[in-house]
């Protein structure tokens, strides 16, 4: 039996370029994966969780899911879902969220399960906006599984503006009921994962209709499906929307209500109330019912750092041992991750996938203090974490799609095939510059933020700003690069406020010259997200510095700082056009930021396997070693991809026969038509 991950153990029978990398290091992978994941339990626990797992025949994949169709892939990840639930209690603790997950997307992978976003999308917003006796009622029930359940928002016609549903929620005086309507086929629900064929439950946001006032959305418990017999309760239309980029294993949906009523008492009521005489208990925040919203869209830097780490893992232990072209040494050819071109396309990824996951650890941490503050009634933080975590959703799932890319173009012609596991994190990956808000829709919900704080300090009231926009009211002092990371942010810091002021005083400028509001804001749109994607990019420099500037451990800081200083360049050049345009940057600051990223190229390189060997993602996890099958392929961590490569490829269900019906019935008959 092969065991799945180790630090920096070589094992025998593993491919001498991988071997040869792996001893290159200067640090212990296992001491790295404690800073990647947070703590030493963590980390370890990971590990243990990975092992036991590996242990469990049938929590692998029975055939390589690329082979199979869409009805064989739901039945595939719900066999290991179900099989993963009679087994989890032994394998990890169940109160730990970290746990599940990782336990989940080892063995379901990236394919998506119909219980996917039963503990991410239904579970949480019965707790956030649940009352206690609605706990009581229904949360046990779906934490022991006896319910499955999902989220159903987004419309036909609507998903972005969500002040538009259409679904209605009228409260009926008479019965003190809610009856949920769908008044046209753009107001049925569509896309909410898990709701097609799998879910009995749903969280459903509809608008709340009281006396003729609308109240604009809210969320309700609903029950669409009976639980014995599984069909839609009379009154429901439910089905699945069909094949999608990624995600098939799970069961995408629409649903409709035809005046399906449901009790006074489904209203999620802990923050707001609809009372028997219809009379409305406001929220103490307008946007409470979102808050679920800001949840997931905080745990999405880590999630999406983490997608894009499993490509890297693949596309760096792939370019170790492949081997293609020359240097100076004419007799034997190069690992193509020693061209520089090769170290440029991965490596800068590798860094955002570590700036990503530190970022976000920071993110759910500030999510689960403003859920404390919320739960006894303060709500004051609520506007500065929509803010940021609008615009980081938007800057991590975006670089996160081009970081998956290049790990792709990286592995050549093997990368194209569905073999090497990319195509199918990526089409997961960029699912999220959609789901949870779409970026350009949310990078404009944190320019409102920028600008109100621009406006701010412009009416000389810095003191008033909150600690993450300070900044907008520094003085502009040069800085020298030459003296470290503090320079990068002040330089940073100097362009995103630039583009802050210049994008808010064109705002003003067209109201000024007669333009309304709405308008006005419409045409300066694409300077706006420019200046939100700076401030994040900014925010999450300052989070990779502050999380490197924490650890002790040498030889972990040292290899941390290399990987920070490329960050800190890579951005920097990125974005340098900025600062060269007002001469704050001068061009020999220039010509330093590329000499200093092609040096940490250099210096990263020894490393490289190795830091991403410390995501510690089993080859069950990057689908490149089956218990079951000796096939799969790209990242595996022994490196033997070739003869795999092979086995994949005869294991395809083309190949089961010779003479396929497609030559048969069509291009013999062709073939000898010709001929005549
Ligand atoms: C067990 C583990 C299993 C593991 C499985 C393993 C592997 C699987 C892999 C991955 C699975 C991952 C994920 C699953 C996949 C998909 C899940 C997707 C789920 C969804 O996809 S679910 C639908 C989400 N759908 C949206 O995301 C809609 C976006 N659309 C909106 O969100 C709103 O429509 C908005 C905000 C654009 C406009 O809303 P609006 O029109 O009402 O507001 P408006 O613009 O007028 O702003 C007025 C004032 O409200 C403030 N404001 C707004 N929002 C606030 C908030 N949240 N908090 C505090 N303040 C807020 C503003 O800042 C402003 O403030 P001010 O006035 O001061 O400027
Ligand atoms: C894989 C996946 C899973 C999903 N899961 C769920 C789920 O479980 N539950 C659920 O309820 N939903 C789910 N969704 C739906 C998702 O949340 C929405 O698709 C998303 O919020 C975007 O809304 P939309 O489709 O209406 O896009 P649109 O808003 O129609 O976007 C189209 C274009 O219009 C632009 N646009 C729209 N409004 C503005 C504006 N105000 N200013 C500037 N540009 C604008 C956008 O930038 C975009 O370019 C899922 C979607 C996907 C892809």
């Amino acid at each position: 039996m092969t065991m799945v991950f180790l630090n920096k153990e070589i094992r025998d029978g593993d491919n001498p370029d991988l071997t040869e990398e792996r001893k290159t290091a200067t640090f212990d992978t296992n001491k790295m994966a404690e800073v990647i994941y947070g703590s030493e339990k963590l980390a370890r626990r990971r590990r243990e969780i990975s092992q036991a797992v590996s242990l469990i025949p049938e929590l692998a994949d029975s055939k390589p899911l690329p082979f199979l169709s869409r009805n064989e892939k739901i039945l595939e990840s719900t066999r290991k879902v179900t099989a993963l639930n009679e087994h989890l209690p032994r394998l990890i603790n169940m109160n730990d969220e970290d746990e599940a997950w990782h336990i989940h997307s080892e063995v379901i992978g990236f394919e998506g399960n119909p219980l996917a976003l039963h503990h991410s999308l239904f579970i949480p917003p019965l707790v956030i906006q649940g009352s206690d006796e609605q706990h009581e009622k229904w949360l046990g029930r779906a934490k022991r599984r006896e319910i499955i359940g999902c989220y159903a928002q987004t419309e036909l016609g609507h998903g972005s503006n969500i002040r538009k549903l259409e679904t209605t929620a009228t409260y009926s005086l008479s019965t003190q009921e809610f009856i949920l309507h769908t008044p046209t086929i753009n107001a049925l629900k569509w896309w909410p994962g898990a709701l097609g064929k799998s879910s009995n439950h749903a969280v459903v946001v509809a608008s709340l209709i009281i006396k003729e006032q609308n109240y604009g959305p809210h969320l309700f418990m609903v029950q669409i499906r009976d639980e014995q017999s599984h069909e839609p309760l009379p009154g429901i239309a439910v089905g699945d929307i069909g094949p999608k980029m990624a995600f098939n294993g799970a069961d995408n949906g629409f649903l409709g209500f035809n005046n399906f009523r449901i009790p006074r008492g489904n209203l999620l009521n802990r923050h707001c109330n609809v009372e028997v005489d219809g009379t409305y208990v406001r929220p103490p925040h307008d946007k409470m019912n979102y808050a679920g919203m800001i949840r997931v869209r905080s745990r999405m830097a880590a999630e999406q750092g983490t997608f894009m780490a499993q490509a890297l893992t693949i596309a760096v232990r792939y370019s170790a041992v492949r081997r293609q072209g020359f240097l100076e040494n004419k007799s034997q050819e190069v690992k193509v991750l020693d061209y520089q071109t090769q170290q440029h396309r991965l490596f800068p990824a590798i860094a955002r996938s570590y700036a990503f996951i530190f970022c976000g650890f920071e993110t759910i941490q500030k999510y689960e203090t403003l859920q404390n503050e919320m739960n006894s009634g303060n709500v004051s933080l609520m506007a500065d974490l929509h803010a940021l975590t609008s615009g980081i959703k938007s800057v991590v799932t975006y670089q996160t799609g081009e970081g998956i890319e290049q790990a792709r173009m990286a592995c050549g012609g093997h990368g194209y095939s569905m073999a090497s596991y990319i195509s199918e994190i990526y089409g997961c990956a960029i699912g999220g510059c959609t789901y949870e808000g779409e970026n350009m829709v949310m990078l404009l919900q944190l320019a409102r933020y920028l600008v109100k704080s621009v406006e701010l300090a412009m009416r000389g009231k810095p003191g008033d700003l909150g600690p993450m926009v300070a900044y907008l009211a520094y003085p502009d002092i040069k800085v020298d690069l030459v003296t470290g990371p503090e320079a990068y942010v002040k330089m940073f810091q100097h362009i995103s406020k630039r583009q802050s002021i210049k994008a808010t005083e064109k705002f003003h400028r067209k109201m000024e010259s007669g333009v309304s509001r709405d308008e006005a804001w419409n045409q300066c749109a694409v300077e706006l997200t420019r200046a939100s994607r700076l401030h994040t990019r900014l925010y999450i420099i300052e989070t990779f510095i502050r999380r490197v500037d924490s650890i002790e451990d040498l030889s972990i800081k040292m290899v941390l700082t290399d990987l920070m200083n490329l960050h800190l360049n890579y951005e920097l050049l990125d974005v340098a056009s900025y600062a060269l345009e007002d001469g704050f940057m001068s061009s020999t600051q220039m010509g330093f930021i590329k000499n200093q990223l092609y040096s940490s190229l250099e210096k990263i390189r020894p490393n490289a396997v190795s830091l991403v060997d410390s995501f510690q993602f089993s080859d069950l996890q990057l689908r490149s070693n089956l218990l079951n099958f000796l096939f799969q392929v790209l990242g595996r961590r022994d490196g033997h991809v070739y003869q795999n490569l092979f086995e994949w490829a005869k294991s395809s269900p083309l190949n089961q026969t010779e003479v396929l019906p497609s030559v048969t019935q069509y291009l013999k008959p062709m073939m000898e038509k010709a001929k005549l």
